[in-house]
This record gives structure tokens, C-alpha cells and sequence, in this order.
């Protein structure tokens, strides 16, 4: 939050403002001149709100959310790691997106391109000795949330090995995308690429269609795909551009109704609001030597479609 700079580019760059949550949990509001604005609550690191110039909610957020620990909040951006999904010894999606992160006053600098122009907030998580109980290896996870004059919005992941020796991890940024129907949607870029299905002990498969449409539950992990990933929303007349970088998988899933209903935090037929498809690296962790440093990068966009 360290911004410095002449009035115009202040004003160029927009606000960042930090508020409580009716839990006494901080969030950081950041919003551009335009009056888009983004929410992310230090509890998670969790960006839990996206929103046009209009005012319009791009992220989906379950009515029935819990926003206090220990429970991880149902919808925006959940960030997993040190592992995603059950493929580890931890709890489901590891502890990062249940844990309470801190502003990051001083950073270790980033791109200009990364900070020019943009509304930011960089936050840290480091391990409390119970997480090195359960998970012995010291990292420096610095995440910096922003929003640009476009509106687009940007999350850097930055993961340090600060330990004596090597360690692996797998990651995903599980973004919730707020959709007007799930059967009114479609996902380009992910055809012809092997996927893992979650639904088929995570058995190996390859995508035969021209653009993933939905019907029924879908639980995949779609393996190196291109950096680019559109998720067209007809009804809506927009479409989500999804951009990832050093992130070579994608999670695609929607609960669809009998699973949605079976959990505590999902409001009833809101899975057809929902869909998550994200920047993720799953099925080949990311080792770390000490000393050494991971970059994830999401940027997502929405574009008017036809
Ligand atoms: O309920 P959560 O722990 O947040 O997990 C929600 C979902 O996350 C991922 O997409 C997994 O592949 C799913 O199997 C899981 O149901």
C-alpha cells in the first residue's frame, strides 16, 4: 500500500481503502476511477467481490457463505495450497484459503507494468508453527491483488522457499465466475486436451467436443492448456477471458444440483449461477529449491459477446 505519486496519477490508479467485516476480519477495497471496484478479505486472501463500472457482481458468492473461520468462504477466488483437492495428505485444498494473511507493507518490488495505473494490495502469508506441524517447510506466499483502469483483474501469486531444503506444492486460484445459467454457458479453449476426472477417480480422458457445454456435475482437471481460456455466457451477452501465467492446468466444476444441495454453504439451484474454471497446477506439483521463487498469474476480463 506503500503508493506514492503526482494527484493525476492517483487518480489514475484509483483507491485503496481498508474496512472490517462484521467479524472484525480486515478487507481491502480497491476501486478504479471508473467505479469498478474488488474485495479481498484478508481471511483466505480471498478476493470475494468483483464489479464492473456498472456495479454489476462478475463473482459468484453462495447466499448461504460462511465468512468466519474455520470454514473456507463458499465462492470469489479461493486460493489452494499447498495442495488442491484431496491429492495430498492435508485437508481439502490445503490451509492458505482458511488462514488469517497480512498487508504486505513493503514487498519485494514487481513489474512497473504491475503497478502503474492499478488499484493494489499486497498481502503475505507465511506459516504459524501449527501449519509447519502439518506441513514442515517455510514459504513466504505473497499475493498481490489488482485492479486496473480497464477493469481487469489481476492476482499474482509469489512463493518463496525459505527453508534448507526443497519442497512441492500444487496450486489453484479457484475462481468462482458468476454466470447467468450454467446451460447457457459454453468454455472455449480447453478442446481436444486430456483432462483428469475427479468424478472417475480422477482417470484420464481427452476432450472430444468443439467447446465444453454443461448438463450435468463436471469435476476435471484439464491438463497444459493454453493460456487463454474464454467462458461465454449467452444470456448475458458477455464473456469471461480467463489468463493465466506459470499456472499449466485448468479446474473446471459445477456441483449441479444433488452435490450442491448436499453442502452446508450452497444456496438451493445456485449452482446454476456458478461455474469455476481458473489458472491451476495440479497434475505436475511445482518444486521449489531454497532460495528459489514461483510466479502464478491470473488476469480475468469480460468482453462483450453476441
Ligand atoms: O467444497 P470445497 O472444498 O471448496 O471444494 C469444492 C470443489 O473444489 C474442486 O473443484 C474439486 O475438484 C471438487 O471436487 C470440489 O468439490
Amino acid at each position: 500500500m506503500n503508493h506514492s505519486g503526482s494527484a493525476s496519477e492517483q487518480s489514475q490508479r484509483g483507491a485503496v481503502e481498508v474496512v472490517k467485516d462484521k467479524h472484525g476480519i480486515q478487507q481491502v477495497v480497491l476501486q478504479n476511477h471508473r467505479g469498478a471496484s474488488v474485495r479481498v478479505s484478508l481471511y483466505g486472501g480471498q478476493v470475494l467481490s468483483w464489479r464492473n463500472d456498472r456495479g454489476e457482481e462478475l463473482l459468484f458468492t453462495s447466499s448461504k457463505a460462511i465468512f468466519k473461520p474455520p470454514k473456507a468462504v463458499r465462492g470469489g477466488i479461493p486460493i489452494c495450497f499447498p495442495q488442491f483437492g484431496n491429492r495430498g495428505s492435508l485437508e481439502q485444498h490445503g490451509f492458505a484459503r482458511n488462514k488469517v494473511w497480512v498487508i504486505d507493507k513493503n514487498p519485494p518490488p514487481l513489474h512497473p507494468n504491475d503497478s502503474i495505473g492499478k488499484a493494489y494490495i499486497d498481502l503475505l502469508l507465511k506459516p504459524s508453527e501449527e501449519d509447519l506441524k502439518i506441513w514442515p517447510h517455510s514459504f513466504e506466499f505473497r499475493l498481490r491483488v489488482s485492479l486496473a483502469a480497464d477493469g481487469y483483474l489481476t492476482l499474482i501469486s509469489r512463493i518463496r522457499n525459505i527453508n534448507c531444503k526443497p519442497f512441492s506444492f500444487s496450486f489453484a486460484y479457484h475462481t468462482y465466475l458468476s454466470i447467468s445459467d450454467i446451460s447457457e454457458v459454453r468454455i472455449e479453449g480447453l478442446e481436444t486436451l486430456d483432462y483428469l476426472d475427479n468424478l472417475c477417480q480422477k482417470e484420464r480422458f481427452t476432450e472430444q467436443g468443439d467447446a465444453l457445454t454443461f448438463e450435468a456435475e463436471v469435476d476435471r482437471v484439464y491438463l497444459s492448456s493454453s493460456d487463454v481460456v474464454a467462458v461465454f455466457d449467452h444470456e448475458r451477452k458477455r464473456t469471461f477471458i480467463v489468463r493465466k501465467e506459470g499456472l499449466p492446468d485448468v479446474v473446471v466444476w459445477n456441483p449441479w444440483e444433488k452435490k450442491s444441495k448436499s453442502m452446508v454453504d450452497f444456496g438451493d439451484e445456485e449452482y446454476k449461477q456458478m461455474l469455476c474454471v481458473n489458472g491451476a497446477a495440479v497434475e505436475k506439483p511445482i518444486t521449489l529449491k531454497p532460495g528459489e521463487e514461483w510466479t502464478g498469474r491470473l488476469e480475468l476480463s469480460v468482453v462483450p459477446s453476441s
